[in-house]
């Protein structure tokens, strides 16, 4: 909308799920979808390591994200014809480009890190001894160290991991991967080489770890907003889906629990099971939007046996990809029972819909702590391997939707909800980053 023409790359089913501009707006003229395929296993050592049509961590199972790393890294061939063919002002990249540092500086771009994660949450893993950059050497923490606060939070907060998260985190970010580049590595080298970092968050939501973010990195941290997503018209609705939304019309306002996971956590039967029987047990309305596990034969085997039947008139259970962004903003719904993920905690706040967290991988642990550390968000009880109980799932589920004691929940999340919401106060800052970039152009 500032009139800056944009080069959005990525792979052709990727950028097919991405939602579009209408044709004859402004803005479709300054944006450019450029499509690079992602290399097939040919590539790959003749190996077929990924699935024919696998692009995203959506389309693999979890121990295969590593193959799609390998892959992602060989666009960097195609990424450096690009940029030496076009008249490039700046590159935007996320951490999982190492290699483009190194590209911006023979084509002398400035470099800009995108966060999609909470600065919260990137703080944690922001540890200036690990995180020194262009092959230097770097310390790895210890899976124990992740269970505390770091030590340059100098404000009263407890974001950090329990044992069963820091174990994961410590495997998943700072273990080897068969692409030969740990996470932890591809972070250092984007940040030891980005001019500055963008976040979508604000000061409003986290204004204290965006202030430390800024001083760990030694970088320049701007805030885009939340960028918050408007919900998109009925239009175009399937059967399925028409007949949810005809049940929410049914309910009582804010009565209802929605329950979603994202794109990335994959679900074990025992916690399908027990989210199941923790939502029949707590005998609240809900609408589940489950995606089809791995391990389920068909969508009748992805739930316990005569779940369908129970549950009938209470509550849905919709398996496959469900318009989430619709639904919450249903005013049917009141609770919403998720793995922190900051997409969907930014969707549910702005509709301040109260929080229950069942935090699983990633930053999720970090963000659910965040929450709580905000009188946000009730977590769920967890043992010391992780695992929940159904008792676990419907006490919190009770607690924050119905019970006296999770009032002051309730109206915080609603309160919450004039800055998640607040249109212009985002686009604010979005519109400052802009001028940011605008201004910081290098002069070749
Ligand atoms: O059936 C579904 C499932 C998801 N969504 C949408 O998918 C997005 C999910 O985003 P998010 O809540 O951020 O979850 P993930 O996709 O799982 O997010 C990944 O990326 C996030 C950062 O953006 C991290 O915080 C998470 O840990 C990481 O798993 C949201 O827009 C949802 O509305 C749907 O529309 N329908």
């Amino acid at each position: 909308k500032s009139g800056v023409k944009v080069s959005f790359i990525s792979t052709p089913k990727n950028i097919q799920r991405l939602p579009k501009p209408a044709p004859e707006s402004e803005v479709a003229a300054l944006i450019n979808f450029v499509e690079f395929p992602l290399p097939a296993s040919a590539a790959l050592d003749d190996k077929l390591l990924l699935p024919e049509g696998a692009e995203a961590t959506v389309d693999i199972p979890s121990e295969n994200i590593q193959y799609l790393k390998i892959a992602y890294d060989l666009l960097q061939h195609p990424f450096k014809q690009f940029v030496a063919q076009q008249s490039v002002d700046w590159i935007i990249v996320d951490v999982m480009s190492h290699w483009a540092g190194k590209i911006a500086q023979e084509y002398h771009v400035p470099l800009l890190l995108f966060s999609a994660f909470s600065a919260a949450a990137f703080q944690f893993i922001a540890n200036p001894e690990c995180l020194v950059g262009d092959g230097q050497k770097r310390v790895r923490p210890s899976a124990e160290s992740l269970t505390s606060v770091p030590e340059w939070v100098d404000f009263p907060s407890s974001v950090a991991l329990r044992t069963f998260d820091a174990i994961g985190m410590h495997h998943g970010f700072y273990g080897m991967n068969a692409s030969g580049i740990t996470d932890a590595h591809r972070t250092a080298e984007i940040l030891h080489s980005c001019q500055a970092m963008a976040i979508r968050s604000c000061p409003e939501f986290e204004g204290e770890y965006l202030n430390l973010l800024e001083k760990l990195t030694g970088k320049p941290v701007i805030p885009v907003g939340l960028l918050t997503p408007e919900p998109n018209s009925a239009k175009g609705r399937d059967h399925q889906i028409s007949k949810i939304f005809q049940w929410l019309d049914e309910q009582k306002p804010r009565s209802v629990v929605f329950v979603g996971f994202g794109s990335e956590c994959k679900l074990s039967k025992d916690q399908v099971y027990e989210i199941a029987y923790g939502l029949e047990l707590s005998g609240l309305p809900f609408l589940w939007a489950l995606r089809k596990p791995e391990w389920a034969t068909d969508d009748v085997d992805a739930l316990p046996l005569g779940f369908a039947d129970t549950i009938r008139g209470k509550g849905i259970v919709s398996i496959g990809w469900a318009p989430q962004l619709e639904i919450l903003a249903h005013p049917s719904i009141g609770t919403s029972l998720f793995h922190a993920g900051w997409g969907s905690v930014i969707e549910t706040l702005q509709f301040g819909h109260s929080l229950v967290v069942l935090p699983l991988i990633i930053d999720q642990p970090l963000n659910a702590r965040l929450l709580v550390d905000k009188d946000l968000a009730v977590q769920v009880e967890r043992k010391d391997d992780g695992s929940f109980t159904r008792d676990g799932i419907a006490k919190a589920l009770r607690l924050a939707t119905v019970s006296e004691e999770g009032e002051k929940l309730r109206v915080r999340a609603r309160e919450a909800a004039n800055t998640f919401n607040d249109k212009k106060l985002h686009d604010d800052y979005s519109v400052r980053f802009v001028e940011y970039l605008k201004i910081n152009v290098a002069t070749k």
